[in-house]
């Protein structure tokens, strides 16, 4: 039996895409993550002649390897570096569309894909829906670091106010995980944040860091699947 937060997922992921990607779509940005799944089974519910006359932009390992099990063409941002529409899945977002990303360590290649599209789509469940970022989501901000720099980063990161700033660990593997790019994660928690702007910018400013996991003013609408069946559409 399907969870009720895998139905939410679903619910969300369905509705976004039957709303966002259109025929005359060519490009197709496609993030990463658990939710992300039921997007692309329902890129693949579509007419398969518009599937086999549009390109699809991965965003990791898992949703490259989601998007070629489906037998659907993928390319990379260097090629289509203008996508008509991202979909992708977040950690938690604020009232004003503001975001974390990062729990899969996903965020850097997401970022730059959900930036090369016109439209930036959001899907999630209940439990990512906040006022406020690090109400709900509280292992802290990802933020990718050259793995050289880590621990110079990790503490600046702590002078920044995250006294609590940790490297995340692998789980059947020794040692830190390694991301799709080949490097660390720091995840930083700062409680709640009422600027991310300004959060990000201060991180982002730390010689070492390679991308952030705040996604601020990028969204233009969120889908969250709720614990009712519905769906709650949240736009700028
Ligand atoms: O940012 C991400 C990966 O870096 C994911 O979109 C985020 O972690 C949400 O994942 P899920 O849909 O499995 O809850």
């Amino acid at each position: 039996m399907t969870s009720l937060i895998e139905q939410a997922k679903q619910k969300a992921a369905y509705q976004a895409v039957d709303e966002h990607v259109l025929p005359s779509h060519r490009v197709i940005g496609v993030g990463s993550g658990s939710t992300v799944v039921h997007v692309v089974a329902r890129l693949l519910q579509r007419d398969p002649e518009l599937n086999a006359k549009t390109v699809f932009v991965p965003t990791s390992f898992q949703s490259r390897g989601l998007l070629l099990d489906g037998g659907l063409t993928v390319g990379d941002v260097e090629q289509y570096p203008n996508i008509d529409v991202t979909i992708d899945g977040a950690d938690e977002v604020d009232s004003q569309l503001n975001a974390i990303k990062g729990g899969g360590a996903a965020h850097l290649q997401e970022k730059v894909v959900a930036e090369a599209a016109r439209k930036f789509v959001i899907v999630a469940d209940y439990r990512k829906d906040s006022k406020v970022l690090g109400e709900q989501w509280t292992q802290g901000v990802p933020v990718e670091v050259v793995p050289f720099a880590w621990r110079a980063v990790l503490k600046k990161l702590q002078e920044l106010g995250s006294k609590d700033a940790n490297l995340r660990m692998a789980v059947k593997k020794a040692g830190p995980i390694v991301t799709d790019n080949g490097n660390f994660l720091i995840d930083a928690p700062f409680g709640l944040i009422h600027d991310p702007a300004k959060v990000l910018k201060d991180i982002k400013l730390l010689t070492g860091v390679v991308e952030v996991g705040l996604f601020c003013n990028m969204a233009e609408v969120a889908y969250f699947g709720c614990e009712d069946g519905s769906v709650t559409i949240r736009t700028k």
